[in-house]
């Protein structure tokens, strides 16, 4: 089936909600009214009703039917306010918080903290630091995380990949890169891959020198140590993990070479350039990022989105939330 149709069917019935920080976006509208029409999730749209009304109207889509919080004149604004200093543990005042909380990723994010919606989308015209910093500031990384990343899927027809980190960590050391390794593993199972990891270089298995396959080298050791029953080798280069025959004769006797489903890269320039690549060349349908190792979902979408990457981002994000 498909993965859509698959999540779909999985959150159906389950009353999840999800927090539209950015309302007169037209992007965020238009995927908003279908998901309320098709009532598989509840959208909570964020920002003044008369300038989403507006745009709506520009837009010729019909509202009516979906939920508008205003920060400006929310009625729990206080009991948000007291939350957020309480979570930030003295590293923000109260005045900061009344300040921070005016702005709607900010106040989006605090939903989904106070079980008031069950995930969160931003990320169509604000940049990935701005909608993730509040989620790192508040949300926090789940137990056994010590760091969140950014990964995608990236999907053809019947095919299907995992790329990661394409979104968060701008240069890992070799711990944080198998941590990001595992995570997107687990990630791939949620969407029906059964992963086999490759180590992102520009070198296979020894054929450069240089401390940058050194550590790619590292991270895969550790990500065995991590979890021994991960399909994981490297460092690899793209066509030898990808294509079976290169995978044979640079990386003879691997179990991922020339079959891997989930490509981890070796820093964030790599991997965002490289999912853009699949992306805007390949004609793959790139879906995310996916934050993992959030306590709580909440998806950065690229400014680049269209109403469909926003429809199909909400669906999984409310699927992360069961
Ligand atoms: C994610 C990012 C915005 C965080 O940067 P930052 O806000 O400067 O981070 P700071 O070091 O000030 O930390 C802010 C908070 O986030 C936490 N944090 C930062 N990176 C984190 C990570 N990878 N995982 C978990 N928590 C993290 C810090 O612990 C800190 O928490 P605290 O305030 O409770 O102490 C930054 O790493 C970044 O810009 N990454 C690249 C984003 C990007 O442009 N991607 C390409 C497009 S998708
Ligand atoms: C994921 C990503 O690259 O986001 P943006 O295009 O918004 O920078």
């Amino acid at each position: 089936m498909d993965l859509f149709e698959s999540l779909k069917n999985k959150i159906d019935g389950k009353d999840l909600t999800i927090v539209l920080p950015e309302g007169t976006e037209p992007r965020i509208l238009g995927a908003a009214v279908r998901l309320q029409k098709e009532n598989i999730l509840k959208p909570i749209l964020l920002g003044n009703k008369n300038d989403i009304a507006k745009v709506a109207s520009d837009n010729s889509l019909n509202i009516d039917a979906l939920q508008v919080i205003d920060p400006e004149t929310y009625p729990e604004f206080d009991e948000m306010v007291d939350a957020f200093v309480e979570r930030r543990k003295g590293k923000n005042t109260k005045e900061q918080a009344v300040k921070m909380l005016k702005d709607n990723n900010y106040f989006g994010t605090m939903l989904v903290y106070m079980d008031k919606a069950s995930g969160m989308v931003s990320g169509s015209v604000h940049s990935t630091g701005d909608t993730v910093r509040p989620a790192l500031q508040i949300v926090k990384t789940a137990p056994g995380n010590s760091r969140i990343s950014g990964s995608f899927i990236l999907q053809k027809g019947d095919e299907r990949y995992m790329f990661a980190d394409c979104a968060i960590n701008i240069n890992p050391d070799a711990q944080g890169l198998a941590e990001i390794a595992v995570q997107t593993a687990k990630s791939a199972k949620l969407f029906d891959i059964d992963p086999k990891v490759a180590m992102l270089s520009f070198s296979t298995k020894g054929s450069a020198k240089s401390e940058e396959v050194d550590k790619v080298r590292l991270a895969t050791e550790f990500a065995h140590g991590l979890d021994a029953d991960l399909p994981v080798d490297g460092e690899m280069q793209f066509d030898a993990a990808f294509v079976p025959s290169v995978g044979a004769q640079k990386a003879p006797g691997s179990k991922v070479a020339g079959h891997a489903n989930v490509f981890v890269f070796p820093d964030l320039q790599s991997g965002n350039i490289g999912y853009k690549i699949a992306q805007r060349f390949g004609g793959f349908e790139a879906i995310g990022p996916i934050l993992q190792g959030l306590n709580k979902p909440i998806s950065d979408l690229s400014r680049g989105c269209n109403e469909e990457d926003v429809y199909k981002t909400s669906i999984l994000t409310a699927a992360l939330a069961l």
